[in-house]
Formats: C-alpha cells, structure tokens, sequence
C-alpha cells in the first residue's frame, strides 16, 4: 500500500517536472525567437550577452548601480538589458540625457507601464497626455507657485524646530538619535498638511501611515520583467498593492467628504487649500484627485528627507564651514539662504554624489533614435541621473564631496546643465524642485548653525559611511546615530522660543 503511494506520487511528480521542464523550454524558444525578430527589426543599442530566461537580471541583484556603471565602460553611454522578458534601454551620459529630456523630449516624457504604476492615477505614472498636461499645469500654478511655497513658510519653520526640540529632549539625556527617523516624519507631515490641510487630524494620520507603507514598499517587482507572472501572483505583491491603494482610497474618500460638508456647512471653509483647487476643478474625477495628492505627498517626502540626511553624512565626514557664513548670533531664515552661498553649495554638491531619484523612468510614444541605434515605441527608457553625476570623464575626482565645485561656478542642479540632473529636465522635470531646494537648504543650515552635532562616543569621521539602499529614493542604509543637543546659546530665547536643556 505505502509502496504504491510512493510510485503514485513518483508518477506525479515525473509527470509535474517532465511538463515544467517542456513549458520552460518552450518558453525559451519562443523568447528567443522574439529577439531575433526584434533584433532584425532594428539596429539595438549593445550590451552583454545575456542568461537564457533572466537576461541581464543577475547584474542587479547587488549593488546594482555600481555595476550598471561597469556595464556603460565597457559598452558605452547607451546600453540594452533584458529584464527578463523586457527589453530595457539606459543611458549614462549627459549627451545622451540631452537628446532625451532636451532634443527628443516631446517623444520620451511619457511613462512606462509598471506594477507599482497601477497604483497611480495621478502624475507620476501618467502617460504623457491631455490628462498629465492639466495636471501638471495645476501642480505648477497652484500646489507648488512660489506665492504658495512662501506662504507655508511660518510651517516649515515651526515642524523644523519641532524636530529640533525632539532631538534636543534626547540631547539632554545624552542619548543619540537616529537622524533618519526624525527627518522622515517631519517632510511627511508638512507635504500632508500643505495638500490636504491643517487640522484634519485622525485622517492625516491615517494617511500618514499608509504614505510610510508606500514608502517603505519594494520597487522591482519581477513581475514588471515577467508580464504574465501577474496572472499568477505568487509573490502577493499585486494582491498588496491593491489592497494598500483601497485602504488609501477610503481614507481619501473620508477625508474628501468631510471636507465637501465644510463647505456647505461652515464659514471657515477655506478655498485656498490644494484639496479644494482639485475638487472645484470639474475636469478631476474623484479618483484622479486622490492618486494626485498620493503622488505629491510621495514625490516630496523622502526625496526631501534623504537629502538632507546625505548633506549631514558627508559634512560630518568633512570640516563645516557654516558658522563662518551665518554667524553665530541668530537663528537662520528661509529669507537669509540666498545669501549663503556655502549652504547651496553643499546642497547642490549632495545632490550631485548621492540623488535621491536615481533613474528617471521614460518611455518613447513612437518608434524613434538615439545616437544612431532603432528604440522602438513603448521602450521603457532609464536616464541613469547616478551615473551621470558622477561620470569620471566630466568630475574631476567624481566620488569626492567637493561643494568648492559649485562656489562662483555657473553650473547648476535645476535641469539646464545635463552633467548633474538631480530633478532631471524637460517636460518631466520634477515640479516640486524649487520647494525641494528651498527645504532641503533650510533643513541643512538651521540644523547645523543652531545644533551641536556629535557622532556617538568613540567614533570618529572616518566611522561615517555612505552605504546606500536603493528604494523609491536613494536612502542611506545604516541609521546615522547622533547626539544633538542645542548650541549653549541665546539666538532660541531672541528667536522667541523656549529651550530644553536651559
Ligand atoms: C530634494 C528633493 C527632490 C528631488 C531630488 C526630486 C527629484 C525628482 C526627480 C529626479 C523626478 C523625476 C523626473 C523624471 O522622471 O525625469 C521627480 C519627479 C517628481 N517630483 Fe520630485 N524631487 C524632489 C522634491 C519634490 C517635492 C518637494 C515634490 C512635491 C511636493 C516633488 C514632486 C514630484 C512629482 C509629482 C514628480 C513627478 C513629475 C512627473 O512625472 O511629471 N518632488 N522628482
């Protein structure tokens, strides 16, 4: 009997592994003869030979970017790598970024489709038509105007000192904190605030928690290389990704229908809220203002935080000069960060070595060319913005924090010079840059001008590393522990406030 069912399952199993064996074989064949075809249909930009079945995934699997940037030496600015079943184009140099975001940008600034695009409806997976023009006009003329960036200022200001007076309370009893921790809230909560409002409490929160699930949520999906992996869903990612976008979808939905009662109810209904622009622009369905305000509060947060914790790594690595610029007697400014040219400086430098947004995901709307070789349309298109910034053949010694290089230099991050494209350029260039800057600046000098700023006992400059973790956002991977304590100073009592540790 137990003889029999051994032989039954032995059968089964044969027969199981004798299918999969024939399927994956198949397969294969059917995949290469695509590329032939594909191959014949055009001259394709060149790369290494690649496994059966994954293609070029291996080269991803660890440290991916450093290896991309092997890959480019070898052969050349402009590369093809078959993500499993997907054909992937990437370029590495700022000629070839010019001829995408500048020269052939009417064609490349749409987007690919992606799993983690499904999610979105709004602007940072849309397609590039009259649905994204609209919306990016109404992001750049209404959400992130400069009127309303200054508007926020007092905010700003106020959430900063917030996360300065948490650091200050552990500061007090000498115990360190991660710096990572308490950036991340702090840019989570003013995007939430400047899009959905002040004051909408329980929801903010709520809304909060699901953004730092987002945030938190891989970015390869094999699915995205393996199409018809999504019918099947083994990973679950499809089923939590659903799930994460219903669980936003109610809370907007509470959140919009509390605000529509304010409306006809209340006096102290406000229409200058970004909500209110959306919901009172008719050519918005309720969907589309919810994936919008998702991807606002997404594109300002990490990018936002992770910067200025990469600006605090490398000045610890190296001598601050900011004292010297500020002075020592007060508190920065927003108004003052024009004046000080060090502080943009280091910024502008920091986004150079560590951008946040590494790759800017493009996607041609017809068949077209780059530097001689056939892309055909929908080919998803990687502007390699890590690799061009760092390109040994433009920096001079490219992996060394140098801010001096952007002292009295015409060169600068906002999308006209293609070597250093931290918010990348042309239709798709991020609408968020000048608040970004704006913050990032502000966070970096009020943190080191009115802050004492140590490492932890027994270590020094040289235990500062600069690990990186790919994510959404270029992040670093080990937690940046210090000891924060305020300056034994009087500029908080003449900036009107009261400090801890007195
Ligand atoms: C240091 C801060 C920031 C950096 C480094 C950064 C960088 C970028 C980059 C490189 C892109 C992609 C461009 C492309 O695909 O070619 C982008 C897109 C975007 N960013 Fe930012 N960003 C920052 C801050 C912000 C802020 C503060 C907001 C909004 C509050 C924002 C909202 C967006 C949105 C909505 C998009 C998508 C635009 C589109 O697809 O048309 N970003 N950002």
């Amino acid at each position: 009997m137990g003889e029999t069912n051994i032989e039954g399952l032995f059968a089964v199993f044969k027969s199981w592994f004798v299918q999969t064996v024939a399927a994956v074989g198949f397969l294969y064949v059917v995949l290469k003869v695509c590329r032939r075809v594909r191959q014949k249909s055009g001259r394709r930009p060149p790369g290494p030979p690649s496994l059966p079945l994954i293609g070029h995934l291996h080269h991803l699997v660890f440290g991916f970017s450093h290896t991309l940037a092997k890959i480019a030496e070898k052969y050349g600015a402009i590369i093809c790598l078959d993500l499993g079943t997907v054909p992937v184009v990437l370029v590495s140099s700022q000629d070839m970024a010019r001829e995408i975001l500048k020269i052939q940008d009417h064609i490349f600034a749409s987007r690919p489709k992606t799993l983690l695009g499904d999610l979105g409806k709004g602007l940072v997976f849309s397609p590039l038509n009259d649905h994204f023009r609209l919306v990016r006009k109404v992001c750049t003329t209404q959400l992130l105007s400069q009127q309303r960036i200054d508007s926020l200022k007092e905010m700003r200001r106020e959430s900063l000192l917030k996360t300065m007076w948490i650091a200050f309370e552990e500061g007090h009893k000498i115990r360190c904190i991660n710096l990572i921790d308490i950036m991340r809230e702090m840019p989570m909560s003013i995007t939430t605030r400047m899009v959905i409002r002040k004051g909408a409490g329980a929801h903010n929160q709520d809304c909060i928690k699901i953004m730092i699930e987002v945030t938190s949520s891989e970015v390869f999906f094999l699915e995205d290389f393996f199409p018809w992996l999504k019918l099947l869903d083994l990973s679950g990612h499809i089923k939590r990704l659903k799930m994460l976008g219903e669980k936003y979808s109610d809370i907007m939905e509470s959140i919009i229908d509390n605000r529509l009662k304010e409306k006809t109810n209340s006096k102290s209904y406000n229409e200058e809220e970004f909500l209110d622009v959306l919901l009172t622009t008719s050519d918005f369905t309720r969907n589309q203002v919810k994936y919008l305000i998702l991807d606002i509060i997404l594109g300002g947060t990490n990018t936002n935080s992770d910067t200025t914790v990469w600006a605090i790594t490398e000045l610890l690595r190296h001598q601050s000069e900011l004292d010297d610029v500020i002075g020592k007697e007060r508190l920065v400014e927003e108004a003052d960060l024009q004046q000080l040219e060090y502080p943009q400086a280091v910024v502008k430098e920091t986004l150079r070595l560590h951008p946040t947004v590494v790759f800017g995901a493009h996607c041609p709307m017809e068949a077209t060319k780059v530097a001689g070789y056939d892309i055909p349309a929908n080919t998803r298109m990687i502007v390699d913005l890590y690799a061009i910034s760092r390109d040994p053949k433009v920096w001079e010694n490219c992996l060394e924090f140098d801010p001096s290089r952007f002292l009295n230099s015409p060169i600068d991050v906002k999308g006209q010079h293609y070597e250093v494209l931290p918010f990348s350029s042309g239709r798709r260039k991020c609408p968020g840059m000048n608040l970004g800057l704006l913050s990032v600046t502000y966070n970096l000098a009020q943190l080191v001008h009115a802050c004492s700023i140590t490492l932890p006992e027994g270590l020094t400059h040289l235990d500062v590393d600069v690990e990186e973790e790919f994510g959404l956002t270029l992040a670093r991977w080990n937690p940046l522990n210090l000891l924060i304590t305020r300056r034994p100073s009087d500029v908080y009592h003449k900036a009107g406030l009261n400090v801890i540790g007195q």
